[in-house]
This record gives C-alpha cells, sequence and structure tokens, in this order.
C-alpha cells in the first residue's frame, strides 16, 4: 500500500501539485490529466524521485524521505524514453547492473535474467548492442532492468507514448498480467480503461478519483 499524506510539491515558486491524501491499494491506478496537470510529478514522488516539498508518501509504512534506499528497492520506475533507463551497451550487461546491489549469487542473478528476456521474447538479444534494439524492443527491454529487481510496484510515466500500434499492444499487455501492483500515468487513456482506479488531475488538483468510466468520462467532458 503506497498513502500520501497531506502530499504537496512544488518547483521554486511554482505548485505542480497541490497536497493531497491518498491510500492507493487497489492492484491498477491509472493517473491521467493534460500536459502539466502534474501526473509525472505524481508518478515521481511514489518512488522517492522526487521528495515532496509538503507531506509524507509512506510506501508500505516506508518514508520515501527517511527510507530512500529501501523505497526504491521496492518500487520500480520506468520512464517514458526507454533510452534514459538503459545505461548499459549490451542488453544482459545492462539486466545484471541494478541486480549487483543485490548480493545475488551469479546462479540466481542468471536465472533472473533468463526468466525476463524469455518472458519478453528477448532471448536471441542476450548480446545485442542495447541501442540497436527496436523501440518496442528498448522498452520492453526497460521493463525487464526493472523488473528483474522483483519489485513489490511499479510506476509508470507514458509506457506507450513512443510506440507503435503493435508495440503498444504488447506492453499493454504485459502491464495488465503484471502480479504487482501498478501506478501509470497516460495519456493512452485505452491502457487505462480496465484498470481499477483512475486519477484525474488538473492543474495540479485531483480532479477526479473513480473507477476508469466514471473517470475517463469526466476526463474526455474536461477536455471537450
Ligand atoms: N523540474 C521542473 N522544474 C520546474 N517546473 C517543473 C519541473 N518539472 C515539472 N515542472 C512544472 O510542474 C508542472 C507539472 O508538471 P508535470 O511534468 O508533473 O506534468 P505532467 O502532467 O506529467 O505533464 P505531461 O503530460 O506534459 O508530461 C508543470 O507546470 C511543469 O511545467
Amino acid at each position: 500500500m503506497i498513502e500520501l499524506r497531506g502530499v504537496g510539491h512544488r518547483y521554486d515558486a511554482r505548485v505542480a501539485l497541490h497536497p493531497l491524501t491518498l491510500t492507493l491499494t487497489e492492484r491498477r491506478i491509472g493517473v491521467v490529466g493534460s500536459n502539466g496537470s502534474g501526473k509525472s510529478t505524481f508518478a515521481r514522488l511514489l518512488n522517492g524521485l522526487l521528495l515532496p516539498t509538503e507531506g509524507q508518501v509512506l510506501v508500505s509504512g516506508l518514508d520515501t524521505r527517511r527510507q530512500g534506499r529501501e523505497v526504491r528497492r521496492r518500487v520500480g520506475f520506468v520512464f517514458q524514453n526507454p533510452d534514459h533507463q538503459i545505461v548499459f551497451p549490451v542488453v544482459e550487461e545492462d539486466l545484471a547492473f541494478g541486480l549487483k546491489n543485490l548480493g545475488l549469487s551469479p546462479a540466481e542473478t542468471r536465472a533472473r535474467i533468463d526468466e525476463v528476456l524469455g518472458r519478453y521474447d528477448l532471448g536471441a538479444y542476450r548480446e545485442h548492442p542495447s541501442h540497436l534494439l527496436s523501440g518496442g524492443q528498448k522498452q520492453l527491454l526497460a521493463i525487464s532492468g526493472v523488473l528483474v529487481m522483483r519489485p513489490e510496484y511499479v510506476v509508470f510515466d507514458e509506457p506507450t507514448t513512443l510506440l507503435d500500434l503493435r508495440n503498444r499492444n504488447r506492453v499493454m499487455e504485459v502491464i495488465r498480467e503484471l502480479p504487482q501492483q501498478v501506478i501509470a500515468a497516460s495519456h493512452d487513456l485505452e491502457l487505462l480503461a480496465d484498470f481499477d482506479r483512475v486519477l484525474v488531475f488538473e492543474s495540479g488538483r485531483l480532479l477526479a478519483d473513480a473507477p476508469p468510466a466514471e473517470a475517463l468520462a469526466r476526463y474526455r467532458e474536461r477536455m471537450a
């Protein structure tokens, strides 16, 4: 469970998120809103990438401000652009990088890497240069790099925006199948249509917090 207690965020004088209190328990939670409404700010607060300028974010009871490292271990974060996430020149090295800090045996490291490569059809690309993968494969590699860490929660910031239709459908399916609690900020309303709960932001305030049919209808109405 992720809890926000009076959480607000400002960048210098600009308020990006007005204080809000929320408890996130549903398995798949979508976050939608116009450009600049505060979605990315909200997403980044959930794993301590950003610290709130007001209030407290608690992840399984851990405070992102005081227990940042433990929080980041539990909350995986998938960026919109996989090029910002993939740091090593070879696929396997990229996946092994985060695992090094977990103190796993070489056999366990290998098993985890094999598992994600198999699951996302990247097995033939183990020794492939990461930057030569297609956009869709890069997104799957970025997601794999998060999942090998076995996080309890996965936060996505615009996971489908840069993808063609086939890859977008694939990523939608990947998200649908994840056993973890997922929080996804997106402009892709279809992605969020079968989520359990959708938060609609407008100018840094929560405009709606409801099941997708109701929340997305409210959003469409505001955007009309
Ligand atoms: N690093 C920053 N420094 C200053 N202002 C920022 C910074 N990041 C975001 N902002 C401002 O905070 C507000 C919320 O931005 P945020 O990126 O959270 O919105 P968003 O809903 O994710 O937008 P988009 O859909 O365009 O990605 C905007 O007014 C934005 O200009």
